[in-house]
């Protein structure tokens, strides 16, 4: 390219198009201070927390910093991948980014990830890939069901960046996937495979989804329909009775109402009514992490057993299984449709 241009001339590089899958993000490691840089990104996103920032402010740094790094930072720890020295949800997105470059090898596709918390920062990825001549990229929000809270902030904070680009990338935004048949059929396949490993047959499943205050569901955030819609589409594709598969909210924070039914007074009720042996997955996360990992894996099962249950099996995210990078080469190619 360059030997056709005049002295003087910044260097062009080769064309190409960029994949960026995005995700949320995660502390870099689990002490005080990483934990508190991480969540004070997070908690200080407008569109994570609408409370009013003179309120919220105060709150913030001088209640919730004080104290909560300390227990996140213990939860952590629990579940670090101590070989990587990294938290489970970097070395995931990490293995489907790696996974996807392969299954694309040969197209000049350069696929990356980032976070929109902590690192690697979205901004610094995007500024990586334009460097290296995507002049299209097409942003994946890892989240199968659309919220305010998460995909539209990852969608945000990259468009954010282009604007401090002199050369900005054509930029595509793939939607969300909730209702994807093949989303469905790696989700119903996980749920099947994953019970028929186990040494019980589960009274119930549980799809246990991410919370978000009631609030923003009153305020038109269509995440709520898009969970109740997706368990329907697995029973539907399992072929199960409407009572087999449940719907649950899980990771409450704060003291306002959030989505029901609350996951841990479930698992609390439950045995109660004569179900004691479950199973229990998190459709919401396409990678696992401390919110399925600690709070569900592990508290979850605390919580059940503690209350008269018999049996809990969780069964892992879509990660990067077989199945799961095949549903997402699948919605990358479709939504590359035209540019490749
Ligand atoms: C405070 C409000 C929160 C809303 C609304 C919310 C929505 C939401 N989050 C995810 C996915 C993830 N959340 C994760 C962690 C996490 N989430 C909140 C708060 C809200 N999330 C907090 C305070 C935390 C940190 C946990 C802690 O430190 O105690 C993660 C895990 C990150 C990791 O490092 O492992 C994910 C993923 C979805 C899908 C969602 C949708 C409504
Ligand atoms: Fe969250
Ligand atoms: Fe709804």
């Amino acid at each position: 390219m360059s030997a056709h241009l005049p002295p003087n001339h910044p260097p062009v590089p080769k064309q190409k198009i960029g994949v960026l899958l995005l995700n949320l993000g995660t502390p870099d490691g689990t002490d005080y201070w990483s934990v508190r840089r991480y969540l004070k990104e997070f908690l200080s996103d407008p569109r994570v927390i609408e409370t009013p920032k003179w309120l919220w402010w105060p709150i913030l740094n001088f209640i919730i910093l004080s104290f909560r790094p300390q227990k996140s930072g213990h939860a952590y720890a629990q579940i670090w991948d101590k070989e990587k020295d990294e938290s489970p949800l970097r070395v995931i997105t990490r293995e489907q980014t790696e996974s996807l470059a392969q299954r694309l090898e040969g197209e000049d596709i350069v696929v990356e990830f980032a976070m929109r918390y902590g690192n690697p920062s979205t901004r610094s990825v995007l500024e990586k890939m334009q460097a290296a001549g995507c002049q299209k990229i097409l942003l994946v929000p890892l989240y199968p069901q659309y919220s305010a809270t998460t995909t539209a902030t990852a969608n945000d904070k990259a468009f954010e960046a282009l604007k401090h680009m002199r050369w900005q990338p054509a930029v595509r935004t793939a939607p969300a996937y909730f209702e994807d048949p093949d989303y469905i059929a790696a989700l119903g396949n996980s749920i099947r495979d994953g019970v028929a490993k186990l040494d019980f047959e589960p009274d119930v499943v549980i799809t246990s989804y991410h919370g978000m205050p009631v609030e923003y569901l009153q305020k038109g955030d269509p995440y709520h329909c898009q969970c109740f819609k997706t368990t329907r589409l697995v029973r539907e594709y399992l072929g199960w009775d409407k009572d087999r598969l449940m719907v649950t909210f899980q990771s409450r924070f704060g003291p306002t109402e959030w989505l029901k039914p609350y996951t841990d007074k479930t698992l609390e009720a439950l045995p109660g009514k004569g179900i004691k042996k479950v199973a229990i997955l998190a459709p919401a996360f396409h990678a696992d992490c401390i919110e399925t990992l600690e709070e569900i894996a592990m508290g979850g099962k605390d919580t059940f057993l503690e209350a008269g249950g018999d049996k809990f099996a969780y069964i892992p995210c879509l990660n990067a299984s077989p199945g799961s990078m095949d549903q997402i080469e699948a919605m990358v190619r479709r939504e590359l449709g035209g540019w490749l």
